[in-house]
């Protein structure tokens, strides 16, 4: 049997704001911080340690794996970070509050774009200041790959490449794995790896900076996921 641990970063700035955050680079607040400590303590205090790391190229997943990996006392091991783990790009929403999105939009609206796979919110163009091409550490992706919106379906899309080839060969090789990820990457995951309906993945709410385990037998089928708290 074989154990992967799957952790959404601690609260961010944006998260403590109440605005839609996706590929922007909001920190983690003092509170994310201490979140982030909490969950390394849980997972030493279970006894938990791992030979490899993955995250996002956000620095509120990168430090929360960071703090994580100091609780356990693991800052050495190799951690590979990856755009492809990034949380969905969230368009025009980016930086708005949540409050204001509801008053200009309609909650029904807002909490399509926020819940239904397959719902675009809307989109940039590619001479807004937040649209990624203008962002050196997205200067490897193709143009197809530079996201203007996203819906969830996308963002499983392009996680499972990532997923398939660097997480799940990690496992192939017996290691243990964390992965500190985002709201929405990690329910994209999560929907594939339960075999989540759309209707399904609607309900799927993950908290942030909470140890979400799941146990795999050898043919890495999942037997059964939790979290630790
Ligand atoms: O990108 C964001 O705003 C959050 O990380 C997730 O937001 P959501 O819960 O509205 O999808």
């Amino acid at each position: 049997m074989q154990k992967i641990v799957l952790i959404r970063h601690g609260e961010s700035i944006f998260n403590l704001e109440n605005r839609f955050t996706g590929w922007e680079d909001a920190d983690l607040s003092e509170n994310g911080y201490l979140q982030a400590k909490r969950a390394g303590a849980i997972l030493k205090k279970n006894g938990y340690n791992f030979d490899a790391g993955f995250t996002s190229y956000l620095k509120r997943s990168i430090k929360t794996m960071h703090f994580v990996l100091e609780e356990l006392d693991h800052l050495w091991i190799p951690v590979e970070k990856s755009w492809r783990l990034n949380e969905r790009f969230y368009g025009d929403l980016q930086g708005m509050n949540k409050d204001d999105a509801i008053a200009k939009y309609g909650a029904e609206q807002v909490q399509k774009w926020r819940r239904d796979p397959n719902e675009y919110p809307p989109a940039i163009t590619r001479d807004d200041p937040r649209f990624p091409g203008h962002d050196l550490r997205y200067q490897d992706l193709t143009d197809r790959e530079l996201p203007l919106t996203e819906n969830l379906s996308e963002t499983m899309d392009r996680v499972l490449p990532f997923w398939n080839e660097a997480i799940v060969n990690a496992m192939r090789r017996n290691q243990k794995v964390i992965v500190v990820a985002h709201g929405n990457s990690l329910r994209s995951l999560i929907k594939y790896i339960d075999c989540l309906t759309d209707e399904q993945v609607t309900q799927l709410e993950i908290p942030t900076a909470t140890p979400w385990v799941y146990e795999l037998d050898h043919g890495l089928n999942q037997i059964r996921h939790y979290y630790l708290d």
